[in-house]
């Protein structure tokens, strides 16, 4: 991922370029608006970090023209002169977010982490993509490649259709990718077992049993006894189950002794763009639509969602919107409601109950506005009425917590109430 980084202050440029060394970033930091232009121009950039003071032009004209010369550019904007004026500018011109000096740098770090789902893009082999960018999959890659060393039966504990079979193929490909793999739902094996003639074929691959907690009682002592055959013990044994199951000791026994959690959609949020792309290219080939492209106000959407059902739900949106649009811009998943999905706000920090409870009740406030205005179409006066606010007050708070009228339509961040 590149980056360009124009900051005039020299011990400011080198702090920001030391605080990105060693990470998925490859910096080029500049201190001259007009030498960004240039850098620009001899190569594309990711995202474009750009102080607002600079010599010579400002940090909005260069936005301007940065984006001129390439219009997917992320931006983002900082400035320890936080001029609203300023703010909503560099929003109109498509700057992605705003950074208030004087920042940490962990707020930095987790801005350009965030930005860095939004430029993501799918690995290059299309029939079997693997994304795990974000840390908690980073963890589980690792889990993954110490599991590869060894020939351990692995047991898969996730929700439903948070990406169990996936890892599991994952896991053979690392081990032997040119050895057979099967995958075998767990209800269809029956008082026989698994028959041996497929396990005779499986020697030196691996069999994925998906969905244990279905396993018929009848199936299990059979299953476990061709575990311990010799047949059983010349291939790679792995499962899938949910994560609260808990399985009957002889199965535990066997396949627990290696448990990996597959994390849900919502603690990838990482790569939850990165995947919806793949799953709206994957579906737009399906169909023989042209590539879709993403607008900010439905990747917003999609940030914004829980996502009880995981990747699975996620690849049904996707497979569902291309189906229904009507050109490759995706601007809206009109289907994708907030009902039935749990209020997710940041934990405050400690302190006593009372103020703790006043920071929670601010970001639930944040959420619950953000929501009604969503729910209006970004229109004040009925999110207003919804809300029994005036629209001067619905305004104000808008303001308060930053929230601009619509995403992705910086025109109407709202400045004053009518
Ligand atoms: N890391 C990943 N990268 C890319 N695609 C993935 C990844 N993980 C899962 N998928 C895709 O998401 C979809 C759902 O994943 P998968 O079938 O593995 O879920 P599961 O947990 O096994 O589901 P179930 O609980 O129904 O058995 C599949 O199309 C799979 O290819």
């Amino acid at each position: 991922m590149d980056l360009l980084l124009v900051e005039d202050k020299d011990s400011f440029r080198r702090l920001l370029t030391q605080a990105l060394e060693g990470s998925a970033w490859s910096v080029r930091a500049v201190a001259d608006p007009q030498e960004a232009l240039r850098a620009l121009e001899a190569a594309p950039a990711h995202v474009l970090v750009t102080d607002l003071r600079l010599p010579g032009m400002s940090g909005l004209e260069l936005i301007r023209r940065a984006r001129q010369l390439q219009p997917g550019l992320r931006v983002v904007l900082m400035s320890a002169f936080g001029e609203p004026r300023d703010i909503v500018e560099a929003m109109r011109l498509g700057a992605d977010d705003f950074l208030p000096k004087p920042f940490d740098l962990d707020a930095f770090l987790a801005l350009l982490d965030r930005l860095r789902a939004l430029v993501g893009a799918p690995p290059p082999d299309p029939a079997e993509p693997w994304i795990a960018h974000g840390a908690p999959m980073q963890a589980l890659e690792g889990a993954l490649g110490r599991a590869a060393a060894t020939a351990l039966p692995v047991l898969f504990r996730g929700e439903r259709g948070a990406g169990k079979s996936r890892c599991a193929r994952r896991l053979h490909a690392l081990r032997h990718p040119a050895a057979p793999f099967l995958s075998l739902a767990a209800e269809t094996l029956g008082p026989e077992g698994p028959d041996p003639r497929t396990l005779q074929l499986l020697q030196g691959g691996s069999l994925y049993l998906a969905d244990l907690a279905h396993l018929s009682p009848g199936a299990l002592g059979p299953l476990t006894r061709a575990m311990d055959g010799p047949l059983g013990a010349g291939l790679c044994w792995m499962a899938g189950v949910d994560a609260e199951v808990a399985l009957p000791p002889d199965l535990a026994q066997r396949l627990g002794s290696l448990e990996l959690k597959v994390p849900p959609l919502r603690e990838r949020r990482e790569d939850l763009l990165i995947l919806a792309r793949l799953f709206l290219t994957r579906a737009a080939r399906r169909e023989g639509r042209p590539e879709p492209w993403l607008e900010r106000a439905a990747e917003r959407q999609l940030l914004d969602h829980a996502w009880p059902g995981n990747l699975r739900e996620l690849e049904v949106l996707a497979g569902r919107t291309i189906l229904f649009s009507e050109g490759p811009v995706i601007r809206a998943f009109p289907d994708l409601g907030l009902d039935g999905a749990p209020l997710r706000l940041p934990w405050p920090a400690p302190g006593t109950l009372e103020v703790m409870l006043k920071a929670v009740a601010r970001s639930a406030e944040g959420e619950l506005l953000r929501k009604a205005l969503r729910e209006a179409g970004g229109d004040l006066p009925p999110a207003a009425e919804g809300l029994g606010l005036t629209v001067r007050s619905l305004a104000q708070r808008l303001r308060e917590h930053g929230i601009p009228l619509e995403d992705g339509d910086p025109d109407s961040v709202p400045r004053k109430a009518p």
